[in-house]
């Protein structure tokens, strides 16, 4: 938190800091107004998903007049289907266009080591690749080039509930956040059970893999530039032996640069294995990809023809 706050101060640089009245957010918000209250303001976005939400969301503009910080509410509308997503897709939507319109340089969020432990701890059950248990970024652009900046992913979450229990705020309780049908709710649970689960030597070991994850995708987009070329819509690839991790970045970009979306890094590593095994291309994600004596030609897929 201190090294973030300090190379702000030194560049003179604007945040904001979202804040959902939730215990762990409120502990960010005392935190960064004991470093600078000038530099920063709050926000809070009302996904209008439970009755109380506008009431808890105006509770934590009461809180930030008592604290002297300029606080926004962000209503915003919720797209039907995976509720959770929905709401972090148009949360962090809204954030960063009001992020941008103010001139910061990014949003601080209060994720901590136990939700990057419970991140880790999913993904790796899930069987995740290296840039799945990199976890929970400490920085991470949003669309709008804005970016999420995670300071408090060392501290623990009932470091941060002391913080708020001193101040005497009374903080939001999310209902979902216990609520068993959620994986991460009984990853917590099983977390909270395993006492000798270390949550912040987990939180260390995602960093390390951030930083790995950062060299990989430098040596891979460093060769990619020097092997690859345009013809047309076409991205004609002619790749180096590099590794097979390396590649995937590579077969990535080629898609996205082609004008494929909508793909998944497993569905990218399904194609590229199947080149590799012998196959002669395929399509995804609106892209058809031609494999031929070492060339990877990647370009929009035809449009069908109708009857
Ligand atoms: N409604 C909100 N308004 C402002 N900030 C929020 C809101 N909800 C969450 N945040 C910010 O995001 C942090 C993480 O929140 P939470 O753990 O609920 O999100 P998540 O959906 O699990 O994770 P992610 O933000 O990665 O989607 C909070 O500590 C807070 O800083």
């Amino acid at each position: 938190m201190r090294e973030v706050w300090t190379a702000a101060v030194d560049a003179h640089v604007r945040f904001g800091v979202a804040v959902s009245g939730g215990p762990d957010s409120l502990a960010l918000l005392l935190l960064a107004h004991g470093f600078n209250r000038d530099q920063f303001e709050a926000v809070t976005v009302d996904h209008r998903l439970r009755p109380e939400s506008g009431e808890e969301a105006a509770r934590v503009g009461a809180i930030c007049a008592r604290l002297g910080v300029r606080h926004t509410i962000l209503p915003v509308e919720v797209a039907s289907g995976n509720m959770h997503d929905a709401a972090r897709e148009a949360r962090y939507r809204a954030m960063g266009e009001w992020a941008l319109g103010r001139g910061m340089y990014g949003i601080l969020t209060a994720h901590h080591a136990d939700d990057q432990a419970e991140t880790v701890l999913m993904r790796l059950n899930r069987g995740s690749g290296p840039g799945g248990l990199c976890g929970i970024r400490a920085m991470q652009p949003f669309p709008s080039g804005v970016s999420a900046i995670r300071p408090l992913l060392q501290w623990r979450k009932a470091e941060l509930e002391a913080i708020v229990a001193e101040s005497g705020l009374d903080p939001v309780r999310d209902p979902s956040n216990e609520d068993p049908r959620f994986d991460r709710a009984r990853i917590r649970a099983a977390i909270g059970e395993a006492g000798w689960l270390d949550a912040v030597a987990i939180a260390r070991s995602a960093q390390y893999l951030q930083q790995a994850d950062l060299a990989l995708w430098t040596y891979a987009t460093r060769d990619y530039e020097r092997t690859v070329e345009y013809e047309g819509d076409a991205v004609v690839w002619r790749p180096d032996d590099i590794p097979r991790a390396a590649r995937l970045i590579c077969v990535m970009r080629a898609l996205a640069e082609a004008g494929g979306d909508d793909f998944s890094m497993a569905d990218a590593a399904r194609l590229h294995d199947a080149v590799m095994a012998g196959g002669k291309g395929g399509t995804l994600g609106g892209v058809e990809l031609r494999f031929r004596k070492g060339e990877w030609r990647f370009a929009p897929e035809p449009p069908r023809r109708n009857g």
